[in-house]
C-alpha cells in the first residue's frame, strides 16, 4: 500500500532519514520505533507532505507522492495525527472535524462526523471549545477523530498515546484495535512503549540515526541486539 524506496532526507549537513526502503501493507498495523532523533517524525512528515525527501521515492497505492501537495495526499487516503495535539483555536470539537474533513475530501459529511464523534467518545463534547475545554485524553481522541473524518486508508499516528496513564493507554489501545477493524484502515504508529507496540502491531520497523536497523515481529525487533544497543547507547 505504501512503499518507501531508498528515501533520504537531509537538513543541511544532518541526514535525518538515510536510504530507507520500507513497505506498509494494506490493512496492517506497523510500529515505528527508535530513540529520540532517530528520524521517525521526519519520515511521517515526508509521507504526509510536510517535508520533501532529498532523494528516493514514496508511492501510495501506485501513485507517486514525491511531488504531490499535502491536500492531494489526504484526498488519496493518507491521514495523520501530530505528537502535540493541534486543535484549531476558537473552534468547537465538531467544527475541528468539519475543517479537517473539508480539507481532505472537499465536502462535509455530517453522518460520517456523527459516527466518528460517537466512535471516539466525543459526541457529548461536540460543542465544547477544542483548544480550551478538553482534557489531554479528549485532545488525543480529537486528533484521532480529525484523522478519521478524512476517511483515510492509511493512518499515521505519531505518539498518540504519549503522556497517558496506564488506564488511558489501555482505553486507547482498545480504540485503535476497534478502529483498525471497523474502518478497515492501515496504521503506521510511532510509539515508545514496547507493551503497546506488542499489543497493536503485526510488524515493527526500528530506526536509528535515520537508518532502518531492524524489521520484523515485535518480539524479533525488540530482541535484536542492534535495536537494544540503539536504545542503550551501546551500554549493554
Ligand atoms: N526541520 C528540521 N530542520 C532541521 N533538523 C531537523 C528538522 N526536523 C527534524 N530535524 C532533525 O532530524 C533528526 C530526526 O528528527 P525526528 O524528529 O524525525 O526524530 P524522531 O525519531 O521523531 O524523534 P522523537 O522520538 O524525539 O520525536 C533530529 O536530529 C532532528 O533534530
Amino acid at each position: 500500500m505504501l512503499q518507501l524506496d531508498d528515501m533520504t532526507i537531509r537538513f543541511g549537513a544532518l541526514t535525518a532519514v538515510d536510504a530507507v526502503t520500507l513497505t506498509a501493507h494494506r490493512n496492517e498495523v506497523l510500529g515505528l520505533v527508535g530513540p529520540n532523533g532517530a528520524g521517525k517524525t521526519t519520515l511521517f512528515n515526508a509521507i504526509s507532505g510536510l517535508v520533501r525527501p532529498t532523494s528516493g521515492s514514496i508511492r501510495f497505492q501506485d501513485a507517486d507522492l514525491s511531488r504531490m501537495p499535502l491536500h492531494r495526499r489526504a484526498r488519496l487516503g493518507i491521514g495523520r495525527t501530530f505528537q502535540i495535539p493541534q486543535p484549531l483555536a476558537e473552534l468547537t470539537v465538531r467544527e475541528n472535524l468539519v475543517v479537517a474533513q473539508r480539507f481532505s475530501t472537499g465536502r462535509t459529511d455530517d453522518e460520517q462526523i456523527a459516527q466518528v464523534l460517537d466512535f471516539t467518545g466525543l459526541a457529548a463534547l461536540a460543542q465544547r471549545n477544542a483548544a480550551t475545554e478538553l482534557a489531554l485524553t479528549e485532545l488525543k481522541a480529537l486528533e484521532i477523530a480529525k484523522a478519521l473524518c478524512t476517511k483515510p486508508k492509511l493512518l499515521l499516528l505519531d505518539e498518540v498515546l504519549a503522556g497517558l496513564e496506564t488506564a488511558g493507554k489501555r482505553r486507547f489501545v482498545g480504540m485503535l484495535r476497534d478502529l483498525h477493524a471497523r474502518f478497515q484502515v492501515g496504521i503506521v504508529i510511532i510509539e515508545h512503549d514496547i507493551e503497546t507496540i506488542g499489543q497493536l502491531c503485526n510488524r515493527v520497523a526500528a530506526l536509528d540515526f535515520g537508518h532502518l536497523i531492524a524489521l520484523g515481529t515485535p518480539d524479533d525487533v525488540f530482541n535484536d541486539p542492534e535495536v537494544v544497543r540503539s536504545y542503550t547507547g551501546g551500554q549493554t
